[in-house]
């Protein structure tokens, strides 16, 4: 249509050169020859595009293309690098999503209720060699047949004659000790394993020699023989294509031309494939150059072009359109649906398998996962809340007497936490202008005498209050030390007092009595508190280090796909990789749990089930956590920073290192919705007041991460169905 409006124009604006005139007519000739009945038999189609349209963003990848695979014959996909043809793969097994138009594999849409594609009809080999690195050849190919419900039996029978085709070395070799050509053998052997009826093959024979490359070829031959196995196959080789049965070739996201490689050939007067793909690359580009000299104004804006579809829409070869009749209307039964949508223990067991294959080749990691919270919970235990010790104050007494009240008084402070240090007044406040030092105690000469006045007289002079005061100056800029000075001193006077008055104690101490607690003891340490937090904050940031970068790595590497064409949901990829880091995070509790109540002896007052169930519901909820940053974000970087950057934020604003009470409201709202805020307060409740599940501040604690852990998952589930 293009090329006529182009011709009218040129129509009206006077005679065509002959160089337009030698186009129309090669373009004429070639559509002719191009539109004469296919022969016999190939009215069933493997593969039918209609009018198919995809996008990147701006980038329009697949322009109105037309494409029909006929079934039980090879099909040889070619084009220049960046054309669209691995987009066009990706729609057809429909881990893309078309933006326009209609495809149908093996008589229904792709993902299809019931329809097995993807699943075990198609055999994917995608470009990248989407292998598990850790694996051996023999894992990789169980691995899938597991997935495609092969028997053990089938699969080593497969694997045996798979091995020898592809020339593969021993099937216990680790792929990643195997070359790169090696390598792309065992993928195109993962993608044979099941005998599928439909082959897509995304370039099988890059780096593979000669005679492989021709063995390959051979056996895509035998196998479409029997005319129940359709194969689609890219190729940057365009000769080897010519062992096709059909050839397109494509260009800027459209198909120029399809055909049986000789009548491609034929029809360009060209002894080779590539030849003919020249020539009609050069006549596409004179008919757009054409084109876009005869638009009104002489320069028609190719991206305007694009958006509206049309120009570029139009093969400008005869490349058959399917006829409207293939917008069918495929009804599927419910319990087909349901089937469908449902999980299959299989696949998550495959999936589970391939976990924990790849944990068991990786023995350090997988130790360093189980110490690292235990490690982390013994440094916070050690490090976190605990009385400085060996901390230097000056001593600036004035009293030289043995029995003076000052040496008395100093004899009862505790002096693991206080280091004393007898100094003169001037090198004492030197030493602390210098920070050698946390405070200055000072004793007057007459302490003694005045404090026995300030105790035993009713009316005493200022004088005397003060020559009978112990005098501390601080270093305030270490409040836990100087809090925990003033405390010591407090204590070591009350010891004094109680030494030197006995019953008359009561007169110059404090009126206010502390009675036993009624939760927690006398002695409690700000570990105490920390604790039960900081157990929930490791145990998520662990489960969201162990996952968030699980799919990423995946997706990069083609296995998400790979898998996903082999017919595993994401639903299933998502429960698979929560159940086998349950196992993970199982040991990492266990662990933790011993280190701190039974080496740390961190108090228990509640039930142990609880605490357990409350800290495994944490770790799954960072699983979730980190399975929503492993399907939303696409680079290791941004996932990294994703969790690492959000580790801060939520450990602060969670109450665990410092009170909720602190946090100044509006703020405080949003500390009360984080996953970790009421979970630690319900540890706290459990383990501290040995509180059950009836008390509100306990079982709000459960509630909110249960509700975090549905939402992540769905989250997770929604956001890895969207992308794939
Ligand atoms: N995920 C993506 N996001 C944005 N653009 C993409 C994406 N994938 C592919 N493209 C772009 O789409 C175009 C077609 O890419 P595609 O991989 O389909 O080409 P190809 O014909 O298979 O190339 P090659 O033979 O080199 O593999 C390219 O311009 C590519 O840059």
């Amino acid at each position: 249509m293009a090329a006529e409006a182009a011709g009218r124009n040129d129509a009206t604006r006077g005679p065509a050169n002959s160089t337009e005139m030698e186009v129309r007519l090669k373009e004429e000739k070639m559509k002719a020859d191009l539109e004469a009945p296919l022969p016999a038999g190939q009215e069933d189609f493997a593969i039918r595009c209609r009018d198919v349209c995809r996008s990147y963003g701006k980038l329009k990848v697949l322009n109105n293309l037309n494409l029909a695979v006929p079934q039980g014959q090879i099909y040889g996909l070619l084009g220049p690098s960046g054309c669209g043809k691995t987009t066009l793969l990706k729609c057809i097994v429909g881990t893309l999503k078309i933006s326009r138009g209609h495809i149908t594999v093996l008589g229904k849409p792709p993902a299809f209720p019931g329809h097995d594609i993807p699943g075990k009809k198609v055999g994917y080999m995608p470009q990248e060699l989407a292998l598990y690195n850790e694996f051996t050849i023999s894992d990789t190919l169980t691995f899938f047949g597991r997935i495609h419900g092969l028997t053990s039996k089938e699969t080593q029978a497969r694997m045996n004659f798979l091995i020898d085709f592809l020339d593969l070395p021993q099937k216990t070799s680790l792929v990643r000790n195997l070359s790169g050509g090696q390598q792309r053998r065992v993928s195109l052997g993962a993608a044979l394993l099941q005998n599928p009826e439909l082959l897509i093959l995304d370039e099988p024979t890059v780096g593979v020699d000669p005679v492989l490359r021709s063995k390959i070829w051979h056996h895509l031959v035998e196998i479409v023989k029997t005319g129940k196995v359709s194969v689609i196959i890219t190729t940057h080789y365009i000769e080897e294509a010519r062992q096709a049965n059909v050839v397109g070739l494509m260009r800027h996201g459209r198909l120029l031309a399809e055909g049986p490689p000789d009548a491609v050939m034929k029809q360009h007067c060209a002894t080779t494939l590539e030849h003919a793909f020249l020539q009609l690359c050069e006549t596409s580009d004179q008919v757009d150059s054409k084109r876009d000299s005869s638009s009104p104004d002489g320069t028609l804006d190719k991206s305007q072009s694009f958006e509206n579809g049309k120009d570029e829409s139009q093969p400008i070869l005869g490349v058959r359109s399917p006829p409207a009749e293939e917008n069918l209307k495929c009804s599927v039964d419910w319990k087909v649906r349901a089937r469908h949508v449902l999980p299959k223990w299989r696949n998550i067991a495959a999936l589970m398998i391939k976990t924990l294959v790849r944990m068991k080749r990786m023995p350090g990691s997988l130790c360093f996962q189980f110490l690292l919270p235990v490690i982390q919970v013994s440094l916070i235990c050690l490090c976190v809340g605990g009385d400085p010790k060996g901390i230097q104050v000056a001593i600036v007494n004035n009293e030289t007497s043995p029995s003076a009240f000052s040496q008395s008084f100093l004899s009862f402070l505790d002096n693991s936490s206080v280091q004393q240090v007898n100094l003169s007044h001037k090198e004492a406040f030197e030493g602390i202008y210098n920070g050698e030092y946390w405070s200055v105690i000072g004793f007057g000469k007459n302490f003694t005498s005045y404090l026995t006045k300030r105790m035993l007289q009713r009316q005493v002079s200022q004088e005397i209050i003060d020559g009978g005061s112990i005098h501390v100056w601080l270093d305030q800029t270490n409040r836990q030390i100087a809090l925990m000075v003033q405390k010591k001193l407090h204590q070591a006077f009350q010891a004094f007092v109680d030494y030197k008055l006995g019953g008359m104690a009561y007169m110059v101490a404090l009126p206010i009595k502390f009675e036993e607690p009624i939760y927690g003891s006398q002695n409690t340490d700000f570990t105490t508190f920390v604790t039960p937090g900081a157990v929930l904050s490791i145990t998520f940031y662990l489960a969201v280090g162990l996952t968030a970068l699980s799919f990423v790595l995946e997706r990069k590497e083609g296995l998400l796909d790979r898998c996903w064409v082999a017919g595993v949901s994401s639903l299933e990829t998502m429960l698979a990789h929560l159940f086998s880091q349950l196992f993970v995070i199982s040991v990492q509790i266990i662990l933790l749990l011993l280190m701190m109540l039974l080496v740390f002896k961190n108090p228990n007052e509640g039930s142990l089930v609880l605490v357990i169930i409350l800290i495994v519901l944490q770790g799954v909820t960072g699983i979730s956590f980190g399975l929503v940053i492993s399907s939303a974000i696409d680079d290791e970087q941004s996932a990294n920073q994703a969790a690492l950057g959000i580790f801060y934020p939520n450990l602060i604003l969670s109450g665990i290192i410092w009170p909720v009470e602190c946090i100044p409201y509006p703020l405080r709202y949003l500390s009360l919705v984080l996953p970790q805020t009421y979970a630690s307060e319900a540890l706290r409740c459990i383990m501290y007041r040995g509180w059950g599940l009836s008390r509100m501040m306990v079982w709000r604690g459960f509630a909110v991460t249960l509700g975090w852990n549905t939402f992540f998952l769905i989250l997770a589930t929604v956001i890895l169905k969207l992308r794939t």
